[in-house]
């Protein structure tokens, strides 16, 4: 599962390590369910794990599944607001960023992410 998690007006992506699958891509911070929990539960545990945030999830998205050459994955996406941090600051990341829907075309995501993106957007839109 993972967390678009927005703040005044951005949300947030992070890019994966080179040594890593789909290394250097950027994504949605998030990571995998775990025996006897919740998409919930996991996703507030990946979320202090990764980056020490806390978030309020405001609704779901439509989870997609997408079979890469060597592994495949059920994404599931929550929309979030940022309820608190100090300084952002990732390990497990190459790096963070706060984007505006606008500079999505400048990131290269993983395939899963091309739905999750484009329904987003949608959402995004439909709202003004
Ligand atoms: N968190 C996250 N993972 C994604 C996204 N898109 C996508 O294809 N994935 C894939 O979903 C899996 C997420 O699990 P994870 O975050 O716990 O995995 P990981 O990178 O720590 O280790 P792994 O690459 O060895 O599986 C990864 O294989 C990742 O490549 C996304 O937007 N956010």
């Amino acid at each position: 599962m993972c967390a678009i998690i927005e703040r005044d007006g951005r949300f947030l992506i992070a890019q994966r390590p080179a040594r890593k699958s789909l290394g250097l891509k950027w994504e949605f911070p998030g990571g995998k369910v775990e025996a006897g929990e919740s998409d919930c539960d996991a996703l507030h545990r990946e979320l202090m794990e990764e980056l020490q945030i806390r978030v309020r999830i405001v609704e779901p998205l439509t989870p997609v599944f997408h079979a890469y050459e060597d592994f495949s994955l059920d994404l599931i996406p929550f929309r979030c607001t940022l309820l608190e941090s100090g300084r952002l600051e990732s390990h497990e990341h190459e790096a963070l960023r706060w984007i505006t829907l606008d500079e999505i075309d400048a990131f290269d995501f993983p395939e899963a992410d091309i739905p999750v993106l484009e329904e987003y957007r949608n959402m995004v839109n439909s709202e003004w």
